[in-house]
């Protein structure tokens, strides 16, 4: 690993309680088969070789008959607290454990279960820009295509201008006070915390947006696994 010693010390959390609604999958879809291994597998591969990685929390489903038979949920580096009804939930339950067991101020970086084509190039490069900010930040993408606002009928209400518009993705990397304090007012607010990168804006800080990959895909739909697939043929 090149610039190691620019990469800072990190815990990460990785929200994986969801039921996975939009996937229409009988199987959570953080536990489809992607090749050999199992999207959540994969995701979490990408961290636990890391030299800088500190632990893992993972936010497991209640009901999760899963986790046990995966020969990873026995790796040392890694623990599991139970999620809660919204990704904000999990991620907060998540933060909460970590408070327990890591430094007020450490970097935690918040990644989707969901989200298995996470490349060494983008972690790496997202701890070592995000990691010299004093807020914290996100990997995400410019817009490509143009985009529109739609209306109550279903028409386009406006085109924006897509010179500034992002799309956010994950990792997310904050320190965990902060991340902490964010997430439960942001929760108390009433506002949708659909990233944590909101929950750090409503606190009114400016999270660093770090150019990433546009593979770095959340299964979110069923075409979204035939998209995965190639990248996992033999792993
Ligand atoms: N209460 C929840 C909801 C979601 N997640 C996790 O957050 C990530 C991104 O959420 P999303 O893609 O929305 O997953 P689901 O909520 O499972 O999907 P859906 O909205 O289609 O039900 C996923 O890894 C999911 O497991 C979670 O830990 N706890
Ligand atoms: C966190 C996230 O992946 C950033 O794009 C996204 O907000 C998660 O949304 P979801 O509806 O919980 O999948």
């Amino acid at each position: 690993m090149k610039n190691s010693d620019q990469i800072p010390p990190f815990w990460v959390v990785i929200p994986a309680a969801g039921i996975g609604s939009r996937m229409q999958s009988v199987v959570p879809k953080q536990y489809l088969p992607l090749g050999r291994l199992t999207v959540l597998e994969h995701t979490l591969s990408c961290f636990l070789d890391h030299p800088k990685l500190l632990g893992i929390v993972v936010s497991l489903a209640s009901e999760d008959n899963y986790w046990n038979s995966l020969a990873v949920s026995k790796h040392p580096a890694i623990q599991t607290t139970i999620g809660g009804k919204e990704r904000a939930d999990s991620v907060l339950a998540g933060l909460s454990l970590l408070a327990q067991q890591a430094e007020a101020d450490a970097w935690v970086l918040v990644h989707d279960a969901a989200r298995p084509n996470l490349q060494q190039e983008d972690l790496d490069k997202l701890l070592i820009v995000a990691g010299k900010d004093s807020v914290g930040g996100l990997l995400a993408v410019p817009a490509r295509d143009t985009l529109k606002q739609v209306d109550d009928a279903g028409r386009v209400k406006t085109t924006l201008d897509r010179r500034v518009i992002w799309q956010a993705l994950t990792p997310q990397m904050f320190h965990l006070d902060q991340l902490q304090s964010a997430l439960e007012q942001g929760l108390k607010s009433g506002q949708a915390i659909t990233d944590e990168a909101s929950a750090l804006e409503l606190a009114g800080y400016s999270p660093l947006l770090v150019e990433g990959r546009s593979d770095n895909l959340k299964v979110t739909h069923p075409e979204d696994i035939q998209w995965l697939a190639p990248y996992f043929i033999n792993l």
